[in-house]
């Protein structure tokens, strides 16, 4: 499958008590598999906002999120669930892992309710090549910050997601960590053709990716290719 994301005309505003606050205006962007793009701006600019809306967490004020032909502003809540999970993984700020089970449970948790096939297998074989194999069994309350969130990676990648979207994956990681995770970003793209859209205020980080798109005051104002060391 080779769809695109296409973002036709997105708006985003969020009501507040006396004042509302328009987040995003007049979003036109399109994703492709294969392709490795980093958003980036300031604190506030609508990163994270754009990043839910692209997962389709959230639903845009104005404007439309499709993933080939479909028009996911159509789906209901629970076709769009499915529809989700079967194409996006998400890796948070904050990992959101589950207390009560090990490393290995929490990856497999996006299966809970589904058939889960081989995919003890693949939950391991990616916390082993996070770092993480001898830690599986581990709760979360005996994992550090950084290793929590490779297991909140690993749970992203579990179900071989045609997209992976991230935000900030890499804000608990020492730099040899965060080099296997781009490591680990590299071999997805090449051998599953996962698109990856990493949200990042870090400019070191951005220039892994092949495409910089800058968000600033919630508006495009900059979309181009990297290549190589000439990024940022
Ligand atoms: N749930 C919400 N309700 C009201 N306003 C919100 C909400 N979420 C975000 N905002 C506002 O929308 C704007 C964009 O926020 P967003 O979190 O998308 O920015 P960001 O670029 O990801 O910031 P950061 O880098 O600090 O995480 C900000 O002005 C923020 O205060």
């Amino acid at each position: 499958m080779s769809e695109e994301i296409r973002l036709v005309g997105i708006g985003k505003t969020y009501a507040g008590g006396n004042a509302a606050t328009a987040a995003l205006s007049e979003i036109d962007l399109t994703f492709r598999r294969k392709e490795f793009t980093a958003i980036i701006g300031a604190s506030g600019s609508g990163k994270s906002t754009l990043l839910g809306l692209i997962g389709t967490l959230d639903r845009p004020t104005s404007g439309r999120v499709y993933y080939g032909d479909t028009d996911t502003s159509r789906l209901k809540a629970d076709r769009l669930a499915d529809f989700r999970f079967e194409r996006v993984g998400l890796v948070f700020q904050h990992f959101h892992l589950l207390p009560a089970l090990t490393a290995v449970e929490n990856v497999l948790s996006p299966f809970f309710g589904r058939r889960r096939g081989d995919a003890r297998a693949k939950a391991e074989r990616l916390l082993d090549r996070l770092g993480l194999g001898a830690k599986a069994h581990a709760l979360p309350s005996q994992l550090s910050g950084g290793e929590q969130q490779r297991v909140a990676i690993a749970r992203a990648l579990v179900n071989d997601p045609d997209w992976l979207l991230a935000d900030e994956p890499t804000g608990n990681l020492d730099s040899r960590n965060a080099e296997r995770f781009f490591d680990l970003l590299q071999e997805l793209k090449t051998e599953t053709g996962c698109g990856i859209i990493l949200v990042t205020h870090d400019l070191q980080l951005a220039r892994w990716a092949d495409r910089l798109v800058e968000i600033k005051d919630g508006r495009l104002v900059g979309d181009r290719g990297l290549a190589g060391d000439d990024a940022c």
